[in-house]
C-alpha cells in the first residue's frame, strides 16, 4: 500500500473508532485541530504533516487513556526549578483535569549537582540546550533560560523546525526574534506559548489573542515590571535606599540575570514592543521606543509625588495613532487616587482601551517564580489540549510592517527637581526663563529635607527646588532647563517627570 494510502487508512480506523463522524470525506468533527484537513485526491498532506498527524493518533491511545505529554525544560533557575517542582507535585490534578499526564522527562541545565529543591534524578539529563530540544524523548520544549540570543534561540529554533512545541517566558528573545520564531512555527505547524513572557501570572497574552481576539485595541499601558515597582513602592512607605531594593527584588527571584534590563526599561520595552504587536498586528520593534528607567529616581522624588498627591510608576504605553504606533517607557507621576497607583510591590497591571469593551485592567503578581511557572503551565496544558492561535494574534504573514508614529509632544504637566544655587534672585531668574517659554509654574518646593546638598563650581551652596508646572509642552520645558543650565543657575542634571492623569 502506498504511504497516502496507509495514512488515510489509519486515518480512517481512528475516526470510526471512535463513532466520530466526518463532516464530509476525510474531514471529522472530532474537535482536534490535527483532524481538520482534507483527504480528497489531490489534497493530501505534506508527508511531514501526515507523520506529525499519525504521531498525534499514537499519543491519542484507545481514546481513554493517552500516552504522556513529555516535557523537556532547558534552564533550571528560578522559573525553571519552581516549574519542575509544581509538575511533580500537582501531577494528579493536571493529569485529571487534562486526561492525560503530563511528565517532566528530561531537563537542561548548567550545574547537575546544584541543589534546587527538586529531584531531577530520574530525568535525562542534558548539557545542551538545542540536544534537548531536538530529542526524541519529549514532546514538548520548555526554553527558562533567558537572553535574546545564544542557547535560548538556538534551542526555540531548532525544536520549532521539527514541529515541536515550545513554550518559553523570554520576553528578550520575543523582542528581537518574535516574528521570526512565529513564522517558523507556523510553518512547521508546532505551538508556540510565551504567556508568563509579558507580566509574569497576568494571563494577558491569552487575553489579547483570545478573549480580545475580535476587538480593535487603541491603547495598551500599564505597570510590566515587578522589580521596579517594587522598588518604588518599599522606596516610598520606608527608609530604604534603591540599592538595597534591588538587592531584594533579586533575592526574591524577581529581577533579571542582568537587573540593568529592569532597572533602566529595557524589560519593560521588550514587554509593550510584544503586547503592541498583540494588540496592533505590528510587527515587533522594541527599538522604536523611548525609553527611560528608574535608576535616577530618588527618595525624594517619591516622597514629594506622594506628598503632592501622586505616586511615582514606570509605564509602558504604546497607542495607535493616524501616524502609526508610539511607543515609550518612562516614570510616570499618576494621581494617587487612580487605579495603577494602586498597584504596588510585584504587582503588576496592564490597562486596555478597546472598541466595544472600552477599559479593561488586568492586575496580578509580575515577577517570581510560582506565578510565572504558573503562566508558563498555563501554555502547556494548552498545547496538550490541541488548541491552536497564531502565536502573535494574527497570522505572521498578515502582520504589517511596523510604522513608528512620531512620538506627541506630552501636553500635560511635569515634575521638575533642581540643585538651585543658593543665592539672591536665582529662583527668580528661574522662574524668568520658564515664563520665557509660556510655563507657568503650579508649585514651588524649597526645603532643607530635599536631597543632598551639592556646591557649585564657583562655591556657592545649593539647594534643591521642586516645580510642578501646569500643563505645557515638554519641549518648552527642555529648552528652558537648557537655557537655565547654560545661566549657570544650577548645579547638575535637573529630574524631568511627566504628570499623567490616565
Ligand atoms: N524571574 C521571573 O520572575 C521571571 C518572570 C517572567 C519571565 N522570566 C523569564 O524567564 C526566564 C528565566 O528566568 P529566571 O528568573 O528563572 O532566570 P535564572 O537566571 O534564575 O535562570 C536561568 C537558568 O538558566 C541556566 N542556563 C544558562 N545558560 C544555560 C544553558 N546554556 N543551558 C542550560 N541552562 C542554562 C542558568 O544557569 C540559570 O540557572 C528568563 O527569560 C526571564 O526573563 C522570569
Ligand atoms: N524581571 C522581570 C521578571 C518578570 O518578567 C520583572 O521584574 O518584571
Amino acid at each position: 500500500m502506498s504511504d497516502i494510502a496507509s495514512f488515510r487508512q489509519a486515518v480512517e480506523t481512528f475516526i470510526s473508532a471512535r463513532g466520530w463522524t466526518p463532516t464530509r470525506f476525510g474531514r471529522t468533527v472530532a474537535g482536534d485541530p490535527l483532524f481538520v484537513f482534507d483527504l480528497r485526491e489531490g489534497r493530501e498532506p505534506r508527508s511531514d504533516t501526515r507523520t506529525r498527524i499519525l504521531k498525534a493518533m499514537q499519543d491519542f491511545g484507545d481514546g481513554e487513556t493517552q500516552t504522556p505529554l513529555r516535557v523537556g525544560v532547558a534552564g533550571l533557575g528560578n522559573v525553571g526549578a519552581t516549574l519542575v517542582r509544581i509538575l511533580q507535585k500537582d501531577a494528579a490534578d493536571l493529569t485529571r483535569k487534562l486526561g492525560r499526564q503530563l511528565v517532566v522527562t528530561a531537563v537542561a541545565a548548567r550545574s547537575r549537582s546544584r541543589d534546587r529543591g527538586i529531584d531531577i534524578s530520574g530525568l535525562d539529563w542534558f548539557d545542551d540546550p538545542v540536544a534537548l530540544a531536538k530529542s526524541d524523548g519529549i514532546d514538548l520544549f520548555v526554553e527558562l533560560i533567558g537572553g535574546e540570543d545564544g542557547p535560548a534561540f538556538a534551542a526555540v529554533k531548532a525544536a520549532l523546525e521539527i514541529g515541536r512545541p515550545v513554550v518559553t517566558a523570554n520576553k528578550a528573545l520575543l523582542a528581537k526574534h518574535g516574528v521570526t520564531l512565529a513564522r517558523l512555527a507556523e510553518e512547521s505547524g508546532a505551538q508556540l506559548g510565551f504567556e508568563a513572557a509579558v507580566a509574569g501570572g497576568i494571563p494577558v497574552i491569552k487575553t489579547l489573542r483570545e478573549g480580545l481576539g475580535s476587538a480593535r485595541i487603541a491603547k495598551v499601558f500599564g505597570i510590566m515590571n515587578g522589580t521596579c515597582n517594587y522598588i518604588l513602592t518599599r522606596m516610598g512607605n520606608e527608609d530604604i535606599s534603591f540599592a538595597d531594593c534591588l538587592k531584594d527584588a533579586q533575592a526574591l527571584g524577581y529581577a533579571e540575570a542582568d537587573p540593568t534590563f529592569d532597572v533602566e526599561g529595557f524589560d519593560t520595552a521588550h514587554k509593550l514592543s510584544i503586547l503592541a504587536t498583540l494588540c496592533f498586528g505590528y510587527e515587533i520593534a522594541p527599538n522604536e521606543i523611548r525609553v527611560e528607567g528608574i535608576s535616577r529616581i530618588t527618595q525624594h522624588d517619591i516622597k514629594v509625588a506622594a506628598e503632592l498627591g501622586y505616586k511615582i510608576k514606570l509605564l509602558g504605553i504604546a497607542q495607535r495613532t493616524d501616524q502609526g504606533i508610539e511607543q515609550r517607557v518612562h516614570p510616570t507621576f499618576v494621581p494617587k487616587g487612580s487605579a495603577i497607583a494602586g498597584v504596588d510591590g510585584v504587582m503588576n497591571a496592564v490597562a486596555l482601551e478597546t472598541d466595544h469593551v472600552h477599559e479593561l485592567l488586568l492586575a496580578g503578581p509580575g515577577a517570581g517564580g510560582p506565578p510565572t511557572a504558573s503562566s508558563v503551565l498555563s501554555d502547556i496544558l494548552d498545547i496538550a489540549r490541541g488548541t491552536r492561535v497564531p502565536p502573535l494574534g494574527v497570522p505572521s504573514h498578515e502582520l504589517l510592517p511596523y510604522k513608528q508614529a512620531p512620538n506627541r509632544a506630552h501636553d500635560g504637566g511635569y515634575y521638575i527637581r533642581l540643585n538651585a544655587k543658593d543665592v539672591p534672585g536665582a529662583l527668580a531668574a528661574i522662574s524668568t526663563r520658564m515664563g520665557e517659554r509660556g510655563i507657568s509654574i503650579d508649585s514651588v518646593i524649597q526645603r532643607s529635607d530635599l536631597g543632598a546638598k551639592a556646591v557649585a563650581p564657583d562655591g556657592s551652596p545649593t539647594r534643591t527646588v521642586v516645580m510642578i508646572t501646569q500643563q505645557t509642552l515638554e519641549s518648552s520645558v527642555r529648552e528652558s532647563l537648557a537655557q537655565i543650565a547654560a545661566d549657570g543657575f544650577i548645579v547638575g542634571e535637573p529630574q524631568l517627570i511627566r504628570i499623567e492623569t490616565l
